[in-house]
């Protein structure tokens, strides 16, 4: 198999996956058959998803499901084996100033510069994203403020903890004002406290007109929190809507592990009990 060195504008899938539909020209993002293999590995596997301009989108999966491949992908991280993504129809890939221009991104796993401290890394984004400085110096202190790290404004991120630092990392995100955030697990290791500032945060920013896009394993947080989900698994999504489609009748959390599968049986930590 040939893999071309970029992916093929126009939403091509990946090998031997059918055609898919033309992108949502207003979606916040619409990606269409994303695929990346890593060694033998497929990641993502042909993943086509509408993510509409306003929803609070949730993202689930079990470990391994290919969420953060697919997110990066969507978002300019990483360059895809085959397919596309638009940002409210602009290509991210042939156009990728003007799309990330639109959005606001809480990577995964990605580091930070973390010898600043957090108000030096709030401005330091802020000048990233062409802002004059009056208006960065004003937010950043608006995001101190609403993370409660104004106290922890002048010490080095390398000293946050990991909560802390996921906080910094999602003022970072949202300092230009994005009209899209993609967040990847933003809840991790955040305070019970800390986590209903940020859901308070998040909703007023969607009833502003904003779009946010979660992962998270958390399958409560999503149903009480997210309109839309879907559900990946093996690379591929399962399930795709609103919640009230992809839950039915059931819980969230019930829905996914019957579309997911495979609880685990212990019988073979028999040793474990026996100690
Ligand atoms: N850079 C990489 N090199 C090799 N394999 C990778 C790489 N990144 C991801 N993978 C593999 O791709 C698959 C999907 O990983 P990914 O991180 O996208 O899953 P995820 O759904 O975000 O998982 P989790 O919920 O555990 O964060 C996994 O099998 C992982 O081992």
């Amino acid at each position: 198999m040939t893999t071309p060195a970029h992916p093929t504008p126009g939403g091509d899938a990946g090998p031997g996956a059918r055609p898919s539909p033309p992108h949502d020209p207003q979606a916040a993002l619409s990606v269409r058959g994303l695929w990346k293999r890593f060694g033998q590995k497929i990641a993502v596997s042909g993943v086509d998803l509408d993510v509409p301009t306003g929803s609070f989108y949730g993202l689930v999966g079990p470990n391994g499901a290919g969420k953060t491949t697919m997110l990066s992908m969507a978002t300019g991280l990483l360059r895809p084996d085959f397919g596309s993504a638009h940002v409210r129809g602009v290509d991210l890939w042939a156009r990728p100033d003007e799309a990330k221009a639109m959005l606001g991104i809480l990577p995964d796993g990605v580091r930070l510069f973390d010898r600043l401290t957090g108000r030096q890394l709030l401005t330091y984004a802020g000048m990233l994203r062409g802002m004059d400085k009056a208006t960065v110096v004003e937010r950043t202190a608006d995001l101190l403020q609403a993370f409660d790290l104004t106290a922890d404004a002048d010490t080095f991120v390398v000293d946050y903890s990991a909560g802390m630092t996921k906080k910094i990392a999602l003022g970072c995100a949202m300092i230009h004002a994005p009209r899209t955030l993609v967040l990847d697990e933003p809840f991790e290791a955040v305070d019970p406290v800390s986590a209903a500032n940020i859901r308070d945060i998040l909703k007023g920013y969607v009833a502003g007109g904003g779009t946010v896009i979660v992962s998270s394993h958390v399958m409560d947080l999503v149903q009480r929190m997210c309109d839309h989900v879907a559900v990946m698994a093996g690379g591929h999504v399962l399930a795709a809507g609103t919640v009230d489609e992809v839950r039915g009748e059931q819980s969230l959390e019930d829905r996914f592990v019957d579309l997911v599968g495979g609880r685990q049986h212990s019988e073979g930590l028999s040793w474990l009990r026996g100690s």
